[in-house]
């Protein structure tokens, strides 16, 4: 078993710069516990051999490395350009069209066919994350000329946003099934849906993997607005959610975000779905060694704030640095946890929260684990388990002990790498009796001697007959 320092969860974006052998094996050695494919950029093919290597290293170094696949969705990209960057400048004048031509500085393409419907006279257009900004001056059938409000220089395929216009576009796109249908093939379950407007979108999803046969792990990516009017229904229908700033901090006020992030993250934690808390974390890594102390703090309280994961994006995907990225995020990571471990912080507002909810058994569960945490020196929480549900319902406290989650099922495994202070382990065999797996195995690894106490969590079957969720607890003293 590799029980890391940080019980916080990286995500890294698999890109040009960490395709290699070599880098995905420094990547897993430093610490990514998600490799993201966006395929939104690459070939299939080229994603293929990736989702091979990836787990070709993840069985050669005995480590769970969950591959997530984010499906591109309606977002809006420029196409490319003879030569790159191109450098928009203030005060000029710029053309967008839907016509399939080369990219110079004066006349871009778009690939959105309905742009003219989207845009108005007057209104702002944003390229590459907001970095650069337009306002439209005219619009003549396919062409939409535009005025440079803030300049910069611009590269193919980077996104472009109108907030708030009507986008004649489903979130789900007839591209992203055909992409579901060939992660389905190469055996993928972790779906990133990008610009999710309501529930019904992830019910869509859902239904058409069922209908395929095969049960996925859906994370909705928060970056609209109507995302975050519906954000409720869209926590409740999926099984984890995005926080994805870079489209987000565009499709939204900029100085909404921090706060939008925060009340994102209590939700999600409340009903036990993992966050990953996405995009710029420690952006100026992609050019230098260094990340500013802005970003730092910016990773640091996202994890007090309680997100499960930190991903990384350009950094890992296109930066110069992607192994010592994800060394940094580690290092973050680890100080924070430590911090919280002295504080408590987060453990007392979660419990008055959850006391204002409705609540089951498992939740009490979850509850007496934590309370046992803080009062007994107990070195492991053993959790047995089928979905998932019991080691995210008590991974949502944000304890300091290690959840070893044991499962049968190597896809709850894989999904329970994204979860906080969650470690899965995959189990081949039928088991009967699940105490003297785990304490068999743990004492086989090294991580508990004679005299340890560990906490079992188990279900025993109810009295109607049913299988039981969990319902038990046993203090177990090692012997
Ligand atoms: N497989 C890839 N091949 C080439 N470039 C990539 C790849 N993945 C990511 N990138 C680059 O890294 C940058 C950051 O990655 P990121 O995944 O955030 O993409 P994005 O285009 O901003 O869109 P999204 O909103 O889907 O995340 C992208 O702008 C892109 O230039
Ligand atoms: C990750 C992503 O899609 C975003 O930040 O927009
Ligand atoms: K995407
Ligand atoms: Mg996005």
């Amino acid at each position: 078993m590799h029980l890391s320092e940080n019980k916080t969860k990286i995500v890294c974006t698999i890109g040009p710069a960490s395709s290699s052998e070599d880098v995905l094996r420094e990547l897993i050695l430093s610490g990514m516990n998600v490799a993201r494919l966006n395929f939104s950029h690459g070939d299939l093919e080229d994603q293929r051999k990736v989702i091979k290597r990836i787990r070709a290293l993840s069985s050669e170094l005995n480590r769970v490395v969950t591959i997530l696949a984010d499906l591109p969705g309606p977002k809006m990209r420029v196409g490319s350009f003879s030569e790159e960057p191109v450098f928009l400048k203030k005060g000029e004048k710029v053309t967008l069209t839907t016509k399939d031509v080369a990219g110079t500085e004066s006349l871009i393409p778009v690939n959105y066919q309905r742009l003219s419907e989207s845009i108005d006279v007057g209104k702002p257009l944003y390229l590459n994350d907001g970095f650069i900004q337009l306002e439209c001056t005219d619009i003549q059938g396919d062409y939409v000329h535009c005025e440079v409000v803030v300049g910069g220089p611009l590269s193919s395929n980077k996104g472009l946003n109108i907030p708030g216009s009507a986008l004649f576009i489903d979130p789900i796109t007839g591209r992203d099934l055909e992409i579901v249908d060939f992660a389905l093939e190469e055996g993928l379950h972790v779906f990133g849906v990008s610009f999710v407007e309501s529930g019904e979108d992830i019910r869509k999803l859902r239904a058409y993997a069922a209908d395929k046969g095969k049960k996925i792990f859906i994370v909705a990516k928060i970056e609209r607005e109507a995302a975050v009017r519906n954000i409720n229904e869209i926590i409740r229908e999926s099984d984890g959610i995005m926080i994805a700033r870079g489209d987000l901090g565009v499709e939204i006020p900029i100085e909404n975000v921090p706060v939008v992030q925060k009340d994102i993250t209590h939700k999600a934690n409340l009903l036990s779905k993992p966050v990953i808390t996405a995009t710029q974390m420690l952006e100026s890594m992609v050019e230098n060694i260094r990340p500013t102390r802005a970003e730092a703090t910016d990773v640091a309280n996202a994890i007090i704030d309680g997100t499960d994961a930190v991903m990384l994006s350009a950094e890992t995907a296109v930066g110069k640095y992607p192994v010592e990225t994800v060394k940094m995020m580690v290092q973050i990571a680890i100080s924070t946890e430590e911090w919280r471990s002295k504080t408590k912080e987060g453990i007392e507002l979660m419990k008055r929260a959850l006391r204002r909810m409705h609540l089951g058994v498992e939740d009490m569960i979850s509850m007496q684990v934590n309370d046992a945490l803080q009062v007994l020196e107990i070195k492991y929480v053993v959790t047995p388990t089928v979905s998932g549900k019991t080691p995210r319902n008590i991974s949502r406290f944000r304890p300091d002990r290690w959840i070893l989650a044991f499962s049968r099922y190597a896809n709850t495994c894989e999904q329970l790498a994204l979860q906080y202070a969650v470690y899965p382990t995959y189990v081949k065999d039928g088991v009967d009796d699940w105490e003297a797996l785990a304490t068999g195995h743990l004492k086989r690894s090294g991580i508990v001697g004679t005299g340890d106490m560990i906490i079992l969590t188990q279900g025993q079957p109810s009295g109607r007959g049913r299988p039981g969720g969990t319902n038990l607890l046993k203090f177990i003293d090692i012997e």
